[in-house]
């Protein structure tokens, strides 16, 4: 059976700060200058903290998955790619030919589509997981996208495949997406859950030309009145109000994964507004996410100040599908890598003659703060 919500929700425990720290107190003592690896040590750290072991397992099977769904607010004209398109892009995804396929396979990432709700043309192509719980949401800035009933079933969706994905080996989460007018959806949670003002986080999506992107505020605008109007603000009813299917279905993606301890990746605005509605959730999931880019969506540079840190990357990608998270895939498993393969200091010193430089070395070592013993965790050393 899967876990309702309040299940997934209750099931995530606070990341280790004991853990974080051995990390900390480890990467102080390898055989560089202390700091000196940078952001990588404090991913490093932070995976120590999520495995709630130091040092952490080298991530080896990462899994992206793919949540796909359609959207009622299209009809107001905030996209301008037909509906049709969501249902082509899936088919393009599990045949295996979009932009996030070729970087799946650069990385060595296993790709899964999950439908919770796309308007499906035809018969659903092979390799599509089918969890779909409506065909698209209703339009939101008219009326809630979404039943809370209907919301929490693309929640536990999203979860059940995590947990599946988990139980078969996987062991880093990657989350994706597509879904026509889904950047709308976004917009709507990120102002909804930041406070930021709709102009501040609403974009071109798929290339919106400047009109429309301003009429695209105005219905971000119009949805969050009427939301704010319902007086029903709680993240579950947000969540259902202004979002999509597939940011309910990632919601429970990451819920999975911090249950699990496992690290699962944020892609751009979209999985980014998904993480924001997790969060308020459930705010031990944040130490479970980790940022893999910025997106150039103007709500990709909120995300990261929301989640504690600044994303691994900035390539200035606005696609979505999970390209950003996946690029960001090698540097999560070289982090965890350094706190297991590197020698320390102290190996170092014992074994001078390794090193180049006949007494250079010796006298290199001397010079920074004496290893403070007894903390630090162990790695292959
Ligand atoms: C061919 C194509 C491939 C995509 N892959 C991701 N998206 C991205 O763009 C869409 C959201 O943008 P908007 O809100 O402006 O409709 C989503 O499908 C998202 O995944 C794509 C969009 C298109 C057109
Ligand atoms: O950053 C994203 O997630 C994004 C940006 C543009 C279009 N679709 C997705």
């Amino acid at each position: 059976m899967t876990p309702t919500v309040e299940e997934l929700v209750e099931q995530v425990r606070p990341v280790d700060r004991t853990a974080y720290a051995q990390a900390r107190e480890r990467h102080a003592g390898l055989a560089k200058p202390p700091g000196s690896l940078g952001r990588l040590e404090d991913l490093g750290a932070r995976l120590a903290a999520i495995a709630h072991r130091c040092p952490p397992p080298v991530p080896s099977s990462p899994a992206l998955v793919v949540a796909a769904a359609d959207h009622g607010v299209h009809a107001q004209g905030v996209s301008d790619w037909p509906q049709e398109v969501t249902a082509a892009m899936v088919a393009t995804v599990v045949s295996g030919g979009a932009a996030v396929n070729a970087i799946a396979r650069t990385v060595g990432a296993q790709v899964v589509v999950v439908d919770v709700g796309t308007l499906r043309l035809g018969p659903v192509p092979d390799g599509v997981r089918d969890e779909r719980v409506r065909s698209a949401t209703r339009d939101l800035a008219v009326e809630p996208a979404m039943t809370l009933d209907e919301c929490r079933t693309a929640i536990r969706a999203g979860a059940r495949v995590a947990a599946e994905l988990i139980d078969g080996g996987t062991d880093l989460l990657v989350t994706g997406e597509v879904g026509i007018g889904n950047t709308t959806a976004s917009a709507a949670l990120f102002a909804a859950f930041t406070g930021a003002d709709p102009a501040d986080v609403t974009g071109k999506g798929a290339n919106l030309d400047d009109g429309r992107t301003a009429h695209k505020v105005d219905v971000v605008r119009t949805a969050l009145a009427r939301h704010a109007a319902a007086g029903r603000s709680g993240p579950l009813e947000t969540l259902a109000s202004l979002g999509g299917l597939e940011h309910a279905a990632l919601v429970g993606v990451m819920l999975a994964g911090a249950a699990a301890r496992i690290p699962v990746v944020v892609d751009g605005v979209v999985t980014g507004a998904a993480a924001l509605a997790a969060v308020a959730l459930a705010p031990e999931v944040a130490g479970y996410l980790v940022a893999g880019h910025t997106s150039a969506e103007p709500g990709g540079r909120r995300l990261p100040d929301r989640l504690g840190e600044p994303a691994l990357l900035d390539l200035s990608l606005r696609l979505g599908e999970g390209t950003g998270a996946l690029l960001a895939v090698p540097l999560v498993q070289a982090a965890a890598r350094v706190l297991t393969d590197m020698a320390t200091l102290a190996d170092v010193t014992r074994a001078p003659s390794t090193l180049p430089g006949p007494g250079a070395v010796d006298a290199a070592i001397a010079a920074p703060a004496p290893l403070r013993g007894g903390e630090a965790c162990r790695g292959r050393s």
